[in-house]
C-alpha cells in the first residue's frame, strides 16, 4: 500500500504539486491524468525520490520513504518511462538484470528471472536474450523496459507515459500485456497517461490533476457519471463519454436470452466494440458465442449510463 500524505513540491513560491493526499491499495492500478503541467510527473517522481518533496510524506508498506537512502528505495520501486531508457550497449538480458545485479542476486537466479520475464512478455529468451536494444522494434523495447522495471519483483511499479510512443495496434497489445502481467504478479501500479481511454482500460481508479491539485480520484464510471467539477468532466471527454462507458463493460454483462442472425460475438468483447459491430453490420442484435444476444437497444441504455447487470 502507498500512502501519500499532503505531498507538496514548490519551485520558488509556486507549488507544482500542492497538498496531494492519495492512498493506493496493494495490487491496485491508479492512473494519473490531467492537464499538461499539472504536476503528474512531479508527483510520480516524488514517490521514488527522483524529486524530493518540499513537504508531506510518502509511506510504502508503512515505511516512511524519507527514512530510506534514495538508492535503496529505488531498488524496491520499478520505474518505466516513455522511450524505455534502455542501456544501448547492454544486451536485453543485461538490461533486465540491472536491479537484481545491484541487489547481489546470484547468477543462476538472475538468469532464471530474466528468462521468466522474457517468457512473460512473449519474447522467446533464446531469440531475445542476447540482442541489443537497437535490434528490437519499439514495442519490443518497451516490453523490455517494463520487464526491467519488474525484474526484482518490486512491490510498486511507477510508469510515466510508457506507451506514448507506440502505434495504436502495438499500444493496445502493450496495454493488454500490462493488465495480464499486473494481475499475475499483483503489483501495485501508478501510471501517468494522457490517454483517457488507456486510463479507463487499465486503472481501477483514475486520479485527475490540475495545477498541482488532485481534483478527484475515483473509478472510471464515477469520473464519467459524477465528475467532481466541470474540468474533470471536460478532461474525461464529454463527447466520448458514451463510448468510454461502453468500454468499461463486456458483452457478457449485457447478454440476454434470444436469437440473432450473423456471426457471433465473444462474451469478453467490450460493449464499445459490440456497438461498432452493430452499426457496421446494420444489425439490431448480435448473437453471443455460447448463447443469448446483445441488442442495440440495450447497448444504447448502457451508453447513456445505465449500469449493466
Ligand atoms: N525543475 C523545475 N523547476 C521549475 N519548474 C518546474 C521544474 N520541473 C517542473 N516544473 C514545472 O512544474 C509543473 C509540473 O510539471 P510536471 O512535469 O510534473 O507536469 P505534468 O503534469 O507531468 O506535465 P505533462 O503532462 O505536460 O508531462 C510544470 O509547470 C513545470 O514547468
Amino acid at each position: 500500500m502507498i500512502e501519500i500524505e499532503h505531498l507538496t513540491r514548490r519551485y520558488g513560491p509556486r507549488a507544482v504539486v500542492d497538498d496531494v493526499s492519495l492512498t493506493v491499495q496493494q495490487g491496485e492500478i491508479v492512473a494519473l491524468v490531467g492537464t499538461s503541467g499539472s504536476g503528474k510527473t512531479t508527483l510520480l517522481r516524488m514517490i521514488n525520490r527522483l524529486i524530493e518533496p518540499s513537504s508531506g510524506r510518502v509511506r510504502i508498506g508503512g515505511t516512511d520513504t524519507a527514512t530510506l537512502p534514495p538508492h535503496q528505495l529505488r531498488r524496491r520501486i520499478g520505474y518505466a518511462i516513455q522511450g524505455h531508457g534502455l542501456f544501448p550497449h547492454r544486451s536485453v538480458a543485461q538490461n533486465i538484470a540491472t536491479v537484481p545485479r545491484l541487489l547481489g542476486w546470484d547468477r543462476a537466479r538472475i538468469e532464471a528471472r530474466v528468462d521468466e520475464l522474457l517468457d512473460l512478455f512473449q519474447l522467446p529468451p533464446a531469440e531475445f536474450r542476447n540482442r541489443r536494444p537497437q535490434e528490437l522494434s519499439g514495442g519490443q523495447q518497451q516490453r523490455v523496459g517494463v520487464a526491467r522495471a519488474l525484474a526484482a519483483r518490486p512491490e510498486l511499479l511507477l510508469m510515466d507515459e510508457p506507451f506514448g510512443a507506440l502505434d495504436p495496434v502495438i499500444r493496445a497489445q502493450a496495454q493488454q500485456d500490462l493488465r495480464r502481467i499486473q494481475r499475475e504478479l499483483g503489483t501495485t501500479l501508478l501510471l501517468v497517461t494522457h490517454d483517457m481511454t488507456e486510463a479507463m482500460f487499465l486503472a481501477h481508479r483514475i486520479a485527475v490533476m490540475d495545477h498541482g491539485r488532485l481534483l478527484q480520484c475515483a473509478p472510471a464510471r464515477e469520473i464519467l457519471t459524477r465528475p467532481a467539477s466541470p474540468l474533470v468532466q471536460a478532461l474525461a471527454g464529454e463527447t466520448a463519454r458514451p463510448f468510454h462507458l461502453l468500454s468499461l463493460s463486456q458483452v457478457a454483462d449485457l447478454a440476454q436470452p434470444g436469437h440473432a442472425e450473423g456471426p457471433p460475438i465473444t462474451p469478453d468483447t467490450s460493449l464499445r466494440d459490440a456497438l461498432a459491430q452493430c452499426l457496421w453490420s446494420g444489425r439490431d442484435a448480435l448473437p453471443v458465442k455460447g448463447g443469448g444476444v446483445v441488442t442495440l437497444a440495450a447497448l444504447r441504455r448502457a451508453a447513456a449510463g445505465a449500469v449493466p447487470r
